[in-house]
């Protein structure tokens, strides 16, 4: 199988978010075959918390041994700990309070209240990273990222127009004026969401129809950040029929 991106559609949301889960319960399964330790990239984002609650709700995964898995966050809303808004905290509700994770093994980003300004939060986490690095490296290998998309194209918190998605010498990034509130945000960084092994990229809706076009059509990042994000060894848009609507019939995987 080559590395190019995949789109693979689905009926609808529910089934996009049961499909998604299912095939991530099963690759974590032979991930950890593999390896001692599985890195996850966690999103925020209506679906993939749909994809989240999939997960919890299915009964393989108490197949998985939490213990090895590590989950990591692509970006976070600066609100204090506890807000609605953090990416986090609805990642808790969907899935990890009904886990048997270890608390050390959920590295979330800083939120506001912790003591740390938006730049040493951003300093902070990229530590947090480097401590799980293997040698050489400035951050874990992850081995499924899942990002969303907003409607203008954004991964994680990398806004279309705007410096961060240029960014290549940092991994964590404080983001200010994002064009979504809240206002304030921290975001990993295009290389390293793009060392990820897998990304896993989950649409759904008409309203990201025309971003997701834009990217497969050869937008540039800077217009369209998701058009700027590749995998190492796999890149796949898991979406629903309305936000595959502007995708070229022959880039459309056969395989759902
Ligand atoms: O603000 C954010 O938005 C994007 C996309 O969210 P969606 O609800 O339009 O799917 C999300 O991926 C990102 O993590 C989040 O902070």
């Amino acid at each position: 199988m080559t590395n190019d991106r995949r789109v693979i559609v689905h009926p609808d949301k529910p089934a996009l978010a049961s499909s998604v889960a299912a095939r991530f319960l099963t690759k974590v399964v032979d991930l950890l075959d593999e390896r001692p330790v599985v890195h996850i990239v966690l999103t925020g984002g209506s679906i993939a918390n749909a994809v989240l609650e999939q997960v919890a709700q299915s009964s393989a995964r108490d197949t998985i041994d939490w213990q090895r898995i590590h989950l990591w966050w692509g970006d976070e809303r600066w609100v204090p700990l506890g807000d609605a808004e953090r990416n986090e905290g609805q990642a808790h509700a969907a899935l990890i309070d009904a886990i048997d994770i270890p608390e050390a093994n959920v590295h979330a980003m800083p939120a506001s209240d912790g003591g740390l300004t938006l730049d040493e939060a951003a300093e902070a986490y990229a530590r947090e990273l480097a401590l799980h690095a293997p040698e050489g490296a400035d951050t874990p290998v992850f081995d499924i990222t899942f990002l969303g998309v907003g409607p203008d194209g954004h991964i994680a918190s990398l806004f279309p127009h705007r410096s961060g998605i240029q960014v290549t010498d940092a991994t964590v990034i404080p983001v200010r004026n994002s064009p979504k509130p809240p206002p304030e945000r921290l975001s990993l960084t295009r290389p390293v969401l793009n060392a990820s092994d897998r990304i896993w990229l989950v649409l759904a809706g008409a309203d990201k129809a025309s971003a997701l076009g834009l990217a497969l059509a050869g937008a540039s990042r800077d217009e369209v950040p998701v058009a700027g994000i590749k995998g190492r060894r796999r890149t796949v848009f898991f979406v629903d029929r309305e936000a595959a609507a502007e995708v070229p019939e022959r880039l459309i995987s056969p395989d759902y």
